[in-house]
């Protein structure tokens, strides 16, 4: 079975798709499933060598082009001159983030604002400037990629905080915006990219067993969620936040930092 193959190969025909971070992981997933459902699909980042090697292999296995531009979505001139060069687009993914996990007491006013600034903001940019776009043209949909948020993040409270904030600016866009854009949120669990498995040490999140389907995620779920939300298949649906964390949320460790990194939560509360 090919993962990446779940819809109608013309589901998504005559459509133009834009994903940030398409080059790597959850974001070449997203782009292979969008491509197999018959999208004309972009990726666009701040790598070009790692985008044309995507945009090769994604080709090999849809027979679809696949474009490839630039983009730091911190920086709202080359958001905006993209915006200029690929603005015809139906679908947009932000997948584009990222974080570093850290205990928030020791955070550095500029570690936090790095994170916030390309979570929240980085977002931000890039759906105000297709999103207006999509409203003059008549319509789109938009799908953000986020995190688990809900039940708090110990870890990566930065990026807790950002995700947070896209969920609600989502929900608020969603009537901003209603008749003419749609615009949802797929919040992933743990799924071992390449970057995860760089950014977090060895142990970190191994509690997944204790999680309602107990193994970690496969990035076609989350490219399958994604697909979904941003086809017609999906019209109805707006202001959405899809889980899509073998129940992580439900119930199991959310914890970014490795088991016993948080020893003040042995100390006895003072109750102050
Ligand atoms: C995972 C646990 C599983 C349990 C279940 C929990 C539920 C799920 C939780 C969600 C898990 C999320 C997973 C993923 O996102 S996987 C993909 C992970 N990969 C990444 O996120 C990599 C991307 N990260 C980065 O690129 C960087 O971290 C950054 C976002 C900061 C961008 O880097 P940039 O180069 O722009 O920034 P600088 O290096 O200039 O740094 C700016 C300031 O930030 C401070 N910093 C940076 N890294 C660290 C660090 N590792 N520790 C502490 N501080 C850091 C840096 O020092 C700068 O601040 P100062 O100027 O004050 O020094
Ligand atoms: N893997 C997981 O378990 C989880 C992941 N997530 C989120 O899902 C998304 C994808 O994660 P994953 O695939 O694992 O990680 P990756 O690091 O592989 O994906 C991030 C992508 O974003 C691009 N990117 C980063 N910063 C910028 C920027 N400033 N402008 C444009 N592009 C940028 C990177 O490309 P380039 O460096 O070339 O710009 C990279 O392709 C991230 O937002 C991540 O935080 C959320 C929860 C869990």
């Amino acid at each position: 079975m090919n993962e990446f193959a779940m819809y109608a190969s013309d589901l998504l025909d005559g459509r133009k798709a834009l994903v940030t971070g398409g080059g790597t992981g959850i974001g070449k997933a997203i782009a292979t499933g969008l491509s197999m459902a018959g999208a004309d699909v972009v990726i666009a980042a701040r790598r070009a060598e790692v985008l044309d090697e995507t945009a090769a292999e994604i080709t090999a296995m849809s027979g679809r082009p696949v474009t490839t531009d630039l983009v730091d979505i911190r920086d709202l001139d080359t958001v905006t001159a993209l915006a200029q060069r690929q603005g015809d687009i139906d679908i947009l993914i932000n997948n584009a983030g990222g974080q570093f996990p850290q205990k928030a007491r020791d955070f550095s006013p500029n570690g936090w604002r790095t994170v916030i600034d390309l979570n929240l903001n980085g977002t931000w940019n890039m759906v105000q400037a297709f999103g207006n776009i999509m409203l003059d043209a008549g319509g789109g949909s938009i799908c953000n990629i986020v995190a688990t948020v809900g039940r708090g993040i110990p870890g990566i409270a930065h990026s807790a905080s950002a995700r947070a904030g896209v969920v609600e600016l989502s929900k608020t866009l969603a009537y901003e915006w209603g008749p003419k854009v749609r615009i949802n949120c797929v919040a992933p669990g743990q799924f071992r990219t390449d970057a995860y498995d760089n950014t977090y040490e060895e142990g970190v999140g191994d509690g997944f067993v204790e999680q309602p389907l107990p193994h970690v995620g496969h990035v076609s779920d989350i490219a399958n969620a994604a697909v979904f939300l941003v086809s017609p298949t999906a019209r109805f649906i707006t202001g959405e936040t899809l889980y899509v964390d073998g129940g992580l949320t439900v119930q199991g460790p959310m914890s970014a930092l490795p088991p016993g990194g948080f020893p003040e939560r042995n100390e006895p509360s003072p109750h102050r």
